[in-house]
């Protein structure tokens, strides 16, 4: 405990660090895992949630004036660290497959490649994608998509900030969807991981892995922000999962994926019991949100901020998410990790009653 209640290193514990190392051997295998760190070899630090993380890879790489590729629809916490940033926001179009590789490449065309070393040209440096069980969508993009879009960022050479809390929240795990981080033979990839979804939100753990030289630029910005991830919580982690061990980590991920299936299952039941013909979603490959198209509505925010709220029904409109403000939705999205089985049939019932009075 005398250690635990002390100040520690800004990278992160010792032995947390370890862990994360053995992890992404284990789940990512990094081209660049096997290089120095003055050649840009892997590295990783740890953060009070990979929110933490985010805002400071894009402090670390977005200057006012940039332009910064995103997923439209695109996770509003994002939205909400870099809608201040005084950048242009530039939205990309993803599919029940994620980022669309043509929608990349058409945003792209209005520059050369050549232009990506000057500061002048205004191409963009950054793009930021969630590839796996995306919020709010549930998407998980195709290996096939994924390769096509890290040569699109070595072609235009684009930094991949890879938003990837969901990873471990794949349901189909005989084909757990590969990473960008797996694809780096740059070292052009900044991976964000969370304990949140696998293990706990209110511990407030995650960690940005990437080339060494980036992370080596965050770990001076922790100690001028954060100084170092709790210290007891970073002891703990590590602790159970020495406990563990590999074999037990896996263990767990397979009984909170269990566990995530079967909230999704209850989720699409319901709502095909009650929504069929009033609205339309894609089955979500992972993760806890279904991302829903209220057809005949052509603007859920009002409905969903005013009127559901009336009926007790907890959702997000889908403007929340679009990396454009003020613009109209047909979607929202609703989270299925807390709600029992009662509530999520009550809640699609009211939905349903509220989209029929709508019509009427
Ligand atoms: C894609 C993506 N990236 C990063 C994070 C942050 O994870 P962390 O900091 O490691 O815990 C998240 C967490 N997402 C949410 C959190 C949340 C918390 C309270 C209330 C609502 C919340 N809603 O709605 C969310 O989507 C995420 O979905």
């Amino acid at each position: 405990m005398n250690v635990a209640l002390q100040y520690s290193g800004s990278q992160g514990w010792v032995r947390l660090l370890s862990w994360i190392d053995k992890l992404h051997a284990k789940y990512h295998k990094p081209p660049i895992m096997g290089r120095s760190k003055e050649k840009g070899g892997f590295s990783a630090c740890v953060t009070c949630g990979s929110q933490d993380g985010l805002i400071k890879v894009f402090e670390m790489l977005v200057n006012p004036g940039d332009n910064v590729l995103l997923d439209n629809p695109c996770y509003s916490g994002t939205l909400a660290m870099v809608q201040p940033m005084d950048c242009n926001l530039i939205p990309v179009a993803t599919d029940h497959f994620g980022l669309k590789p043509e929608s990349l490449l058409s945003v792209l065309e209005q520059w050369k490649p050549g232009d990506a070393g000057d500061n002048t040209s205004g191409i963009p440096k950054v793009l930021y994608t969630i590839p796996n069980c995306g919020n709010p969508t549930g998407a998980t993009q195709t290996l096939k998509r994924k390769r096509e879009i890290y040569s699109i960022a070595q072609k235009y050479d684009l930094v991949i900030i890879e938003d990837d809390p969901y990873y471990f929240l794949q349901f189909n795990v005989k084909t757990i969807s590969h990473s960008y981080q797996e694809l780096d033979v740059d070292g052009r990839v900044i991976r964000c991981d969370s304990m949140s979804k696998v293990m706990s939100s209110g511990l407030r753990l995650g960690w940005i892995s990437g080339a060494h030289p980036f992370i080596e630029r965050l770990i001076l910005h922790q100690q001028a922000s954060l100084l170092h991830t709790s210290t007891f919580v970073q002891m703990m982690v590590s602790g159970l999962l020495d406990q563990w061990g590999m074999e037990g980590f896996e263990n767990h991920v397979r009984n909170v994926q269990e566990f995530y299936k079967g909230r999704r299952d209850a989720m699409l039941t319901y709502a095909k019991k009650w929504l069929t013909g009033l609205a339309e979603w894609s089955e979500p490959q992972g993760g806890m949100f279904l991302w829903m198209k209220l057809t005949g509505v052509d603007d859920t925010t009002s409905l969903i901020k005013k009127r559901a709220l009336e009926k007790k029904v907890l959702l997000l409109p889908g403007s929340a998410f679009d990396v454009i403000r003020g613009s109209k939705s047909q979607f929202c999205r609703i989270s299925y990790s807390f709600a029992t089985n009662e509530e999520m049939d009550e809640a699609c019932r009211r939905l349903a009653e509220l989209l029929r009075e709508e019509r009427s």
